[in-house]
């Protein structure tokens, strides 16, 4: 995240961190909390590591330096990626990560709404990008997760700032027009999350960009009122 500051433990507890173990293990991307099995990520992260078995998922932590042999994670027992998923930027950026075992709630883990298709047109004005990524283009991930308030933009106005793409109805831009506050590398599978008459929602999946918190290239996130459906056929 580009521009934001630390979150306090609790802040987001539907945030997750996916890592990835093969030799080593490392934060990968970022993931959302929907129910007591399910995670919501971008396909894109499981580009070539559709192995479930490769994935570790860690709720309810603020610093990564918190994760340690024994701290205890959930493994992922089956992987849904969207089936008209190619790449991140002609759309479809979406993926279901179904835990071996059932989450317990608690104050620190906890499920995110889902907005429903009627939402679709609903405007949202108070929407955060949350993650471990990075503060500038060339960095590392963050140790504690960062938070950065972000508007909405409209499709018409992200698709003049991308004249190179096809930004669809299944996209959601946001950004300042100046730059300066962003998602960035780590960031991505993570949620925007919006807050709607006191309600949390996870409005978009972290998915692109032309670079990180430039001026002019808002943040492309897959829309996820677009994808109700298909959301809950498959964790039915
Ligand atoms: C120590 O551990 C680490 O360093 N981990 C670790 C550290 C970093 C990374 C990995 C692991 C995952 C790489 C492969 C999967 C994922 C590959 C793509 C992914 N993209 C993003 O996260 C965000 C994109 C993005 C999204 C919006 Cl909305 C706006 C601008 C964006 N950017 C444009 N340019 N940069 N960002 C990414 N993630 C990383 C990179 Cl490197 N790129």
């Amino acid at each position: 995240v580009v521009g934001g500051t630390v979150s306090s433990l609790g802040e987001w507890p539907w945030q997750v961190s996916l890592q990835v173990k093969s030799s080593t293990q490392k934060h990968f991307c970022g993931g959302s909390i929907i129910s007591n099995q399910w995670i919501l990520t971008a396909a894109h992260c499981i580009d070539n590591l559709e192995i479930p078995n490769l994935w570790r998922v860690y709720a309810g932590i603020l610093k990564l330096s918190e994760i340690k042999e024994d701290t205890p994670f959930f493994r992922v027992q089956e992987i849904v990626i969207h089936p008209q998923y190619v790449i991140a930027e002609t759309g479809y950026d979406i993926a279901l990560m179904k835990l071996d075992r059932s989450m317990n709630f608690t104050d620190l883990q906890w499920p995110v709404c889902l907005p429903s298709k009627e939402e679709r047109n609903t405007v949202y004005t108070n929407c955060w990008v949350t993650g471990w990524g990075y503060t500038k283009e060339q960095d590392d991930v963050q140790d504690t997760l960062q938070k950065v308030k972000i508007p909405v933009i409209s499709t018409e106005e992200c698709q003049t700032r991308y004249q190179q793409h096809m930004i669809n109805d299944k996209m959601i831009c946001a950004g300042y027009r100046e730059g300066g506050k962003d998602a960035c590398k780590g960031d991505s599978g993570g949620p925007l999350s919006c807050k709607h008459e006191e309600i949390w929602y996870v409005v978009g999946i972290i998915s692109w960009g032309e670079g990180c918190a430039r001026p002019e290239q808002p943040g492309v996130y897959t829309k996820v009122a677009e994808y109700a459906d298909w959301i809950i056929e498959k964790t039915a």
